[in-house]
């Protein structure tokens, strides 16, 4: 599937191992992260060249063409906030990861929008096994759909 990663920037890089772990794990599933910059430790650099507004365009455009969005959540950060609600907006699912000692916001913990999904993972192989669940969900919907249009 085509995935856009969402993770803390200028929110703070402290998780970045996470982003760096959750990246990979997708990429070996045969997933697609279109927005694998976010698990990039030398971002700083490529974004500098870039100007606030290529910066927005880029990341709407990747949002766009993505069929899910997984956001880590441990740590605050406008950009995935954003990034979220212009996910649900969209109308695509939305898996947000957080560690247990994150201080999550109610936005998503008390969000009822059925396209959500709030996960707290305590280790890598339980990140793991919920990013699997999530995304085997999804591909099992889009195979019933693909079905259901080639039949009708
Ligand atoms: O340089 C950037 N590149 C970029 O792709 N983003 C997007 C992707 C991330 O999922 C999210 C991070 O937002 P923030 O920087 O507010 O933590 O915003 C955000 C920035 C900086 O705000």
């Amino acid at each position: 599937m085509r995935v856009f990663l969402s993770a803390s920037i200028r929110g703070g890089r402290k998780m970045l191992h996470m982003y760096i772990k959750m990246c990979s794990l997708l990429q070996q599933q045969g997933h697609e992260v279109l927005s694998w910059h976010v698990a990039d430790p030398a971002l700083d650099e490529a974004e500098s060249l870039m100007t606030e507004q290529e910066i927005y365009e880029h990341d709407m455009k990747l949002l766009r063409k993505s069929e899910c969005l997984i956001a880590e959540v441990s740590t605050p950060s406008i950009g995935v906030g954003y990034e979220v609600c212009s996910a649900l907006q969209l109308g695509l699912p939305v898996l947000c990861l957080h560690s247990p000692q994150a201080n999550v916001s109610a936005m998503i913990l008390g969000n009822s929008d059925p396209g959500l999904v709030a996960s707290e993972y305590a280790n890598e192989q339980e990140l793991q096994k919920i990013m699997i669940t999530f995304l085997s969900g999804l591909e099992q919907v889009t195979q019933v759909q693909e079905e259901f249009f080639s039949n009708h």
